[in-house]
Formats: C-alpha cells, sequence, structure tokens
C-alpha cells in the first residue's frame, strides 16, 4: 500500500491529483503555522511557500513543535521547512522567504496571485487586514485563523460574497476613565496600568505620552466634574513632572515615595466627595523602623514570581529597582517598559501593589502582574493544534470550488461550559465594510508622470463627472477643491509599487475604488476595463419596520443554521455540540452589521 492511498480515498483520486498539482501560501510559522505547515504537507499540497519575518525565541519552543533549543535565533521559515521535510512523504515544493509579508518588491502583486490559496497563520490585525486585501484585489480564497488562550476560530474568506476579515468592528483595547486611575482605583488592574502607564512612563519613559499629558486644556479628558479633584490631579500631574528632573539625585527614590504614596494620597483625603461613598485610601508610612525592616529582607525571600510580596517586600523591590533605572536612565535617557526587563517589570509590580494596598485592594504576584502589564494571555498549544487540524480540513472544501461559501463553516473554540467547538455557516459580507464594499482592481502607471494626468485618464476612462478625489489611506493627494498637488509627480506624493490608491466620486454616483499601484517606466498609465458599480442609494425606512425586519432576519437565520446543522450530521466533519452560542455569535455579528447600517451616511 502506497503512502497515498489512504488519502487518495479519502479525498478522492481527482482532488488528491489537484492538490499535489497547487500552490500554497502560509503567512506565519508560529504557533498555528507550525501546526499548520505540518497538516498541509501531510495533506499533499504540490508547492507550498512559507513566509514568516521573525527568528526563534526560547519562549516559542513549549508550542511551536517544529523548533529545538539548537534552532534558537534562526529564521523561523527555513527551520520550519527542514523539520516537516523529514515527513514530506508527498513531496510537496517547499518554499521559505524570512521577510514581512508587506514587503512589495519581494512579495508584489502577480506573486500573490501564483497561489491557489493563502493560509493566515499571523498574531496582528495589521498583517491579517493586508492579506484580506490582497485576497479582495485579486479574488482568491483566504483561510483565516487565530487563536487566544483557548478561544481560537478558523473562518474562509471567499472575496465578495462571505464576510472579510475587516467586515466586523474589531474590539478595541480596554480603557479606564482618566480619574479611576489617577485618584480613585478599585482594580488590581487600575493600580498596574497607573503603575505602568503614568508613573513609570513619567519618570523613565517618553514623556509626550497622551496618558501623562494632562493640562487644563484636556481636562474633559479626566472624567469628572469635581473642580476639587481637577485642580488635585493637575498639580499633582506638575509636581511628578518635576519630579523627573530630581532623576539623577540620590535622595530620588525616596522623593518618590514621599510624593507619590504619602503626599498624593493626604491630597486625595481632602477632598471629601471621592470617599462618601468609598473607603478611603490610607498613606504609608516610611520612617526608620520601616527602613530597619527593609534592609533585614533577603533576595531569597522575594521568591521566584509566584509568591505575593508584603508592602516591605514592595518597598524593598521598589528602591532597588528605582536605583537601577537610575543608573540606565544616564546612559539610554528614556527606558521602555518591557514585560521581559527585569528592572522595568519590577519598578511597575511594586508601584502598582505599593498603590493597591494604600487604597485597600488585592495585592498581586509578580508573576500575574507580569501577565496582566504585558497584555499576556498564554498560548495553548492545544488550541492551535485544533485551529490548524480545522483550518487545513475547511480548506479542502474551499479549494477549487465555486460553491466554496454554501459548503463551508466558520469554526470557533472557546471555553464554553456546553461545548469547546462550535460551527456555523459562512455570514455574507457587511455591505458597509470599508475593506469589501468598495470596488477592487489594480493599475499599471509611471510614476514620474503627474496627478492631472492620473486624473485625466480616470476621469476619461471611466466617465467620471469632473469631481473625484484621490488619497492614500487617510491622506488627501488631491479634490476638486484641494488642487495644490495637482501639477506634482505621483511619485513625490508617495505613488509607489504596492500603494492603495483610493478614488472618490464626490458626485457620489460611483461606487468608490481602490487601485493596488503598479509600474512601468514607459509614460503610460494603463487602466483596466472595470464597471464601476453606482454607490448604493442610503435606504430611508421606517425605523419601526426596519427593526422588526431585521429582528425576522436573524431569526430566520437561527432556523436556516439549526437545519443546516441538521442536514450536515453525516458530513466528514462532525462537530459534538449544540449551536446556541454560534447562534449568539452570529447573532451579535448580525446585531453589529445592522447597527452600522442604521448609522447615517456622509
Ligand atoms: N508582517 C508579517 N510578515 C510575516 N510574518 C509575520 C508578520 N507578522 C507576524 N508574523 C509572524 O506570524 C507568527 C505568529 O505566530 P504566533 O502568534 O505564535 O507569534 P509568536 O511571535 O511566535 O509568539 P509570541 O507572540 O507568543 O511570542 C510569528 O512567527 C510572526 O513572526
Ligand atoms: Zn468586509
Amino acid at each position: 500500500m502506497t503512502r497515498d492511498y489512504n488519502l487518495k480515498t479519502v479525498l478522492g483520486e481527482d482532488k488528491f491529483n489537484a492538490i499535489h498539482k497547487s500552490k500554497i501560501l502560509l503567512v506565519g510559522a508560529g504557533g498555528i503555522g507550525c501546526e499548520l505547515l505540518k497538516d498541509l504537507v501531510l495533506l499533499g499540497f504540490g508547492e507550498i511557500h512559507v513566509v514568516d519575518l521573525d527568528t526563534i525565541d526560547l519562549s516559542n519552543l513549549n508550542r511551536q513543535f517544529l523548533f529545538r533549543h539548537k534552532d534558537i535565533k534562526q529564521p523561523k521559515s527555513f527551520i520550519a521547512i527542514d523539520a516537516v521535510s523529514k515527513f514530506n512523504f508527498h513531496n510537496s515544493k517547499l518554499i521559505p522567504y524570512q521577510a514581512s509579508i508587506f514587503e512589495t518588491d519581494k512579495f508584489p502583486l502577480s506573486w500573490f496571485n501564483s497561489f491557489d490559496l493563502i493560509f493566515n497563520a499571523l498574531d496582528n490585525a495589521e498583517a491579517r487586514s493586508y492579506i484580506n486585501k490582497i485576497g479582495l484585489f485579486l479574488n482568491k480564497n483566504i483561510m483565516e485563523t487565530g487563536t487566544t488562550g483557548i478561544n481560537g476560530y478558523v473562518q474562509a474568506t471567499i472575496p465578495n460574497l462571505s464576510s472579510c476579515y475587516d467586515c466586523l468592528p474589531r474590539e478595541t483595547p480596554k480603557t479606564f476613565p482618566v480619574c479611576t486611575i489617577r485618584s480613585t482605583p478599585s482594580q488590581p488592574i487600575h493600580c498596574i496600568h497607573w503603575a505602568k502607564n503614568v508613573l513609570f512612563n513619567s519618570l523613565f519613559g517618553e514623556d509626550d505620552s497622551d496618558e501623562i499629558k494632562l493640562t487644563d486644556k484636556n481636562i474633559e479628558q479626566l472624567g469628572t466634574d469635581n473642580e476639587e479633584e481637577i485642580k488635585t490631579l493637575l498639580a499633582e500631574n506638575n509636581e511628578l513632572i518635576e519630579l523627573k528632573n530630581s532623576i539623577f539625585d540620590d535622595s530620588f527614590v525616596d522623593k518618590i515615595i514621599s510624593k507619590i504614596f504619602i503626599k498624593d494620597i493626604e491630597n486625595l483625603l481632602k477632598i471629601d466627595e471621592l470617599w462618601k461613598l468609598r473607603k478611603s485610601p490610607i498613606p504609608i508610612k516610611f520612617d526608620q523602623n520601616v527602613q530597619k525592616k527593609l534592609d533585614l529582607i533577603t533576595q531569597d525571600q522575594l521568591g521566584n514570581g509566584q509568591k505575593i510580596w508584603s508592602i516591605e517586600e514592595n518597598l524593598k523591590v521598589l528602591i532597588s529597582s528605582t536605583k537601577n533605572l537610575q543608573a540606565r536612565y544616564s546612559i539610554n535617557k528614556e527606558i521602555e517598559f518591557d514585560k521581559d526587563d527585569e528592572d522595568t517589570l519590577n519598578f511597575v509590580v511594586a508601584s502598582a501593589n505599593i498603590r493597591s494596598y494604600i487604597f485597600h485592594i488585592q495585592l498581586k504576584s509578580k508573576f500575574d502582574i507580569k501577565s496582566i502589564a504585558g497584555n499576556i494571555i498564554p498560548a495553548v498549544a492545544t488550541t492551535n493544534a485544533f485551529i490548524a487540524g480545522f483550518s487545513s480540513l475547511l480548506s479542502l472544501k474551499v479549494f477549487q470550488n465555486i460553491d466554496a461559501f454554501k459548503d463551508t463553516k466558520s469554526i470557533y473554540t472557546s471555553q464554553s461550559k456546553e461545548r469547546l467547538i462550535s460551527s456555523g455557516q459562512l455570514s455574507y459580507k457587511n455591505p458597509k465594510c470599508a475593506s469589501c464594499s468598495i470596488t477592487r482592481s489594480f493599475i499599471n502607471i509611471d510614476n514620474s508622470l503627474t496627478v492631472k494626468e492620473l486624473i485625466d485618464s480616470l476621469i476619461d476612462k471611466y466617465q467620471y463627472e469632473e469631481e473625484i478625489a484621490i488619497s492614500i489611506g487617510s491622506k488627501l493627494l488631491y479634490d476638486i477643491d484641494f488642487d495644490d498637488n495637482i501639477d506634482k509627480k505621483l511619485i513625490d506624493l508617495g505613488i509607489t509599487y504596492g500603494v492603495h490608491l483610493s478614488i472618490n466620486d464626490e458626485t457620489d454616483l460611483k461606487n468608490n475604488v481602490e487601485f493596488y499601484i503598479e509600474l512601468n517606466d514607459e509614460g503610460k498609465i494603463q487602466l483596466p476595463d472595470l464597471i464601476i458599480p453606482d454607490k448604493p442609494k442610503p435606504i430611508v425606512e421606517d425605523k419601526k419596520d426596519q427593526n422588526e425586519q431585521d429582528d425576522d432576519n436573524v431569526e430566520e437565520e437561527e432556523e436556516e443554521l439549526i437545519i443546516m446543522e441538521e442536514e450536515n450530521d453525516d458530513d466528514d466533519l462532525v462537530i459534538l455540540e449544540s449551536i446556541s452560542s454560534t447562534v449568539e455569535k452570529r447573532k451579535n455579528e448580525l446585531e453589529l452589521i445592522k447597527e452600522d447600517a442604521k448609522k447615517p451616511k456622509n
């Protein structure tokens, strides 16, 4: 029996051969990428290109199973390919690149176009969104994946049909009202945030960060209208800036303690209003007796990071880490917080805990504060393995399938009590999505030509009225009221290979278009034959009717989902669970899209 026998039996001879002849791209060779590469090689994809910009770190080894200790500092993509070569039973051609996927000279549009399918195994929204747009420019399917701890997802994007990576708004990092952070913390996270973003940055970091630039011009950011509190916070902030001026003094750390943990707290206590319903803070004591206790604390006593330090132990660590940071500051000037930099971490842990102590908040271990301050959710190898497995299996349904939208599912893993894995039909694209609601194509231009020559060609080719605007991202290059650049060369405005150039019809008749710029040096502007659809008209309907109608749609979708799940009982992908949370998720997605659709248009 050959090695191909089982695969041929499962996939069928035709699909097996098609896969064997195909060429695919894997972006990212980290946690998900290592698992996925192993799966893709075992499935026998013909040619697999792997791009990763990074080298291997010690901290990768616990889950990026293709790497060994000897590989530290080596490029991930090369080592990953080396490792899977040992079980490359179907003789896939394996090609590694150590580069960022944004590098347009290495990865031009034509290069992306040569792949049958793209797999994302990335860890950041920017790169995912970039690949998403490439898929939309080229009408190429993308298998998108992501994990955080035990939560993970696989979602295929079928361009211009299913929802794309940018269709749903992404979660923004959690923020806290400035007054909670600065005067009335009530949770450990408030004190950790303060220690890292306010105190550490004011004393050692970049002093133009928004969080420490409190002036009477931006007091509305404080989130309080208590005049006394505002006055106190502004004074406190100015003193903090002054404190930094004594960074080279021997008494610097004493000044920190007496200002931050005593005087500032005494000032806050004077604002009665704040403490009517809250337990008032208690400034720490820092005298000879305390100092004597600190002298007795040994390094061993501080433990390995799991121990919750006493107030004296926190003070001891604050003093020693401040002294180290002072010495480093004299050489480096700015110091950035880094969870793996012991001095910066110790300073933040100790000052956060001392503040917690003052405000009667639970103290935390160094290990816990490191996770919170470094925004770390530990990666779970099993989630990566699950998600990579599903991505490779689902790709078989997406690959060369014109009904991929209908035949494919999204898969989620979560910590739900009922079930760990759930699935749902792909959702339709969001008609308001800034990435997939517009028309996309590519143009080939000589960028030594002028803006005027480009505008004239566009108007002529696509029958625009005179009023069009061109921009790159949020940077406007030209519109009828802003023609300063009209005679400038395109190259001088940053129009180079790979730039995404937006064309907006200011008369609002034609849909917006985004062009991927390709270059020639023959003085030509080559515009594709493109029928630019009309801009969708805003639907003005009775609000109540619209809401009722939308609710009906959600119910219909739920019913449809239930039917699909039942019909798929004998599917080759068996999902062991009920469907309530998927429906909930889909319902949330639809709610978000509905909310967005209700927003007034420009
Ligand atoms: N623009 C990019 N081009 C190429 N590869 C990228 C790009 N952005 C991120 N990556 C790669 O995607 C991979 C994502 O893997 P993963 O989420 O496991 O991150 P990691 O950096 O390996 O781990 P951790 O962040 O937990 O230390 C990384 O190897 C990273 O180098
Ligand atoms: Zn979209």
